[in-house]
């Protein structure tokens, strides 16, 4: 049984994909204090929330069973990723649900803002009929900047296009034949203030966007320019958009979101060119029922170890590009586990080489498989795919990736290479064809073994009889033996044997096997 925590309100619609699993109880309780989720967060394996929740390091950490946050809604900057990613817990979000929703209501408040329709009630429900002084403006041929093309912007500008008006656009990732696609064109954000009547931001709030729009950029843009900004909270310096208001820069600006929210008795409210609505951007419906579904979904797929997408802190893998991969997860985990037997000890260097089909794949994730394989066998934290590569580097273990074009012998292959103080060991796996994941070499030796199960690695001279000894003590001990394997460089010299045995060998086993003349290692590998 899962116990699922939601803590901001969501529509109880879209959740209905967690009330109705058998085997999930949901608890809702919204309006926690820090401190009292920070005590009831133990009992969870799931938190599912929107933006009011902060869900701060402190409550990751007390997280004991958390195996997913889920965030209702596109921007994740209340929940501390990365101590969620340092614990290994996967943070999922709802991309898509409300992005129509947040550019209409983009629209909406440019539109408002250019009509001073929220002034103009004001003014008539307070019993004025005042015609004069709520004069705006068009948006035909009017200049649009949009500042971050993503999914929003990109549907703002569809309607802004709608309206006749010119876009010009600035997002440092927006491809020329995108923005060509879309009909607009591409600028660099100096050239984009510079040019526009009206502003608007759609980027999420990172370090980079943090003030991206500051006293400098306000000195750029046109006299008169409108700013709109429906993203988050702190892209726009809130201390100098109240300047250049002030200053008559800016002509007027239509907030939905504030660096710190709830955002009442903000000084910027106190201005008459400025319009404003309490973070209602995704607050539709619709947007909601989608977000609430997507994410509910999300969560159920983690807890049941099913596939799944849109994790935040995990890098973006197209579902096509994910089939490619899937089969190899296993033999790539399988490899790690091998490798660490092998060589006992803190791997201090690791480089991993893909050749074949894996040439052209995304395998980010197989890496991490691999590391999650080494890192589980001596570290008693939980390590997954999640938080394999913080680990490594928390652990100083330093890894590099390798790409070859193509093998000789196999349609893909992967080279594992773990370097200690005191050891190396390369081994080398594929998939074959209808038997699945196989090494195909440990060292220099080349060998056909399934990773799976009890195995037996042995390094010995190459001499008759040896087998038969390393046999009959086995036969001796009840230890059967399923498959085995040997290979060698030269007739009579140096050799290793793999079995696969059907149970664990007991330590007075090994020390016999150990003892035999011309065996100069045997090490147990349990897969
Ligand atoms: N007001 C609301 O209720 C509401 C609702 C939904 C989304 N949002 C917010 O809207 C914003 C956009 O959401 P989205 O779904 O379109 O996200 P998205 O990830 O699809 O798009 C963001 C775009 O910003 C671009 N970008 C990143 N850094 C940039 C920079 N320094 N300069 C210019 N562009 C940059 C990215 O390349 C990307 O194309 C987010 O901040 C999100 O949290 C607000
Ligand atoms: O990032 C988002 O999805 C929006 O800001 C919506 O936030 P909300 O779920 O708190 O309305």
């Amino acid at each position: 049984m899962f116990n699922v925590l939601i803590s901001d309100p969501l529509n109880e619609e879209g959740i209905e994909p967690l009330l109705k699993a058998k085997d999930i109880r949901v608890h809702i309780e919204t309006g926690l204090k820090p401190e009292a989720l920070q005590s009831v967060i133990p009992d969870y394996h799931a938190l599912l929330v929107r933006s009011q929740t902060q869900v701060s390091a402190n409550i990751i950490n007390a997280g004991s069973k958390l195996k997913v946050i889920g965030r209702a809604g596109v921007g994740v900057d209340n929940i501390d990723l990365k101590a969620a990613t340092q614990k290994g817990i996967m943070v999922l979000n709802a991309p898509e649900g409300n992005t129509i929703s947040a550019a209409e209501h983009t629209f909406a408040m440019m539109m408002a803002l250019s009509r001073n329709i929220p002034q103009a009630y004001k003014s008539l429900v307070g019993g004025e009929w005042n015609r004069k002084a709520f004069q705006g403006a068009e948006l035909n041929r009017k200049v649009i900047g949009i500042i971050g093309l993503g999914r929003i912007g990109a549907e703002v500008a569809k309607r802004a296009k709608a309206f006749n008006m010119k876009v010009v656009a600035y997002d440092p990732f927006l491809t020329k034949e995108r923005a060509e696609k879309l009909g607009i064109e591409k600028a660099e954000l100096d050239m984009v203030l510079a040019a526009a009547d009206f502003i608007t931001v759609h980027t999420p709030l990172t370090q980079e966007t943090k003030h991206l729009i500051n006293s400098e950029k306000f000195n750029m843009m046109k006299d008169g320019v409108r700013i709109i900004n429906c993203a988050r909270g702190g892209i726009i310096d809130e201390d100098d958009l109240y300047h250049a208001i002030k200053d008559g820069k800016v002509a007027g600006a239509a907030l939905d979101v504030f660096e710190k929210e709830p955002a009442t008795g903000h000084p910027l409210l106190t201005l008459p060119q400025v319009i404003a609505t309490p973070h209602l951007g995704a607050s539709t419906v619709e947007a909601q029922k989608n977000v609430a579904v997507d994410v509910s979904e999300g969560i159920l797929k983690v807890l049941h170890d099913q596939p799944f997408r849109n994790i935040v802190n995990y890098p973006p893998i197209p579902s096509e590009m994910m089939k490619k991969l899937t089969p190899y997860f296993g033999l790539c985990e399988k490899m790690g586990e091998m490798a660490i037997q092998l060589v006992k000890e803190k791997p201090d260097e690791i480089t991993i080489t893909y050749s074949g089909e894996l040439m052209d794949l995304e395998t980010t994730p197989l890496t991490r498989s691999i590391l999650k394989g080494i890192l589980s066998y001596y570290l008693s934290a939980k390590v997954n795919f999640i938080n394999a590569a913080f680990m490594a580097k928390e652990h100083d273990i330093a890894y590099t990736v390798e790409k070859k074009p193509y093998h000789q012998s196999f349609t893909s292959l992967i080279t594992l290479h773990v370097k200690t103080g005191n050891h190396e060991r390369v081994i080398a796996g594929t998939l074959i064809e209808g038997y699945g994941p196989r090494i195909i070499r440990i060292g220099e030796y080349h060998i056909d073994v399934s990773p799976e199960g009890h195995l037996l690695f042995v390094h010995h001279h190459d001499l008759p009889g040896l087998i038969g000894k390393v046999g009959s003590i086995l036969g001796e001990h009840g230890v059967n033996i399923a498959t085995m394997q040997v290979g060698r460089k030269t007739a009579g010299g140096q050799a290793i044997m793999m079995l696969s045995v059907d149970k664990k060998i007991e330590k007075d086993v090994m020390e016999r096997l150990e003892n035999i003349e011309d065996i100069m290692s045997v090490q147990e590998i349990d897969l």
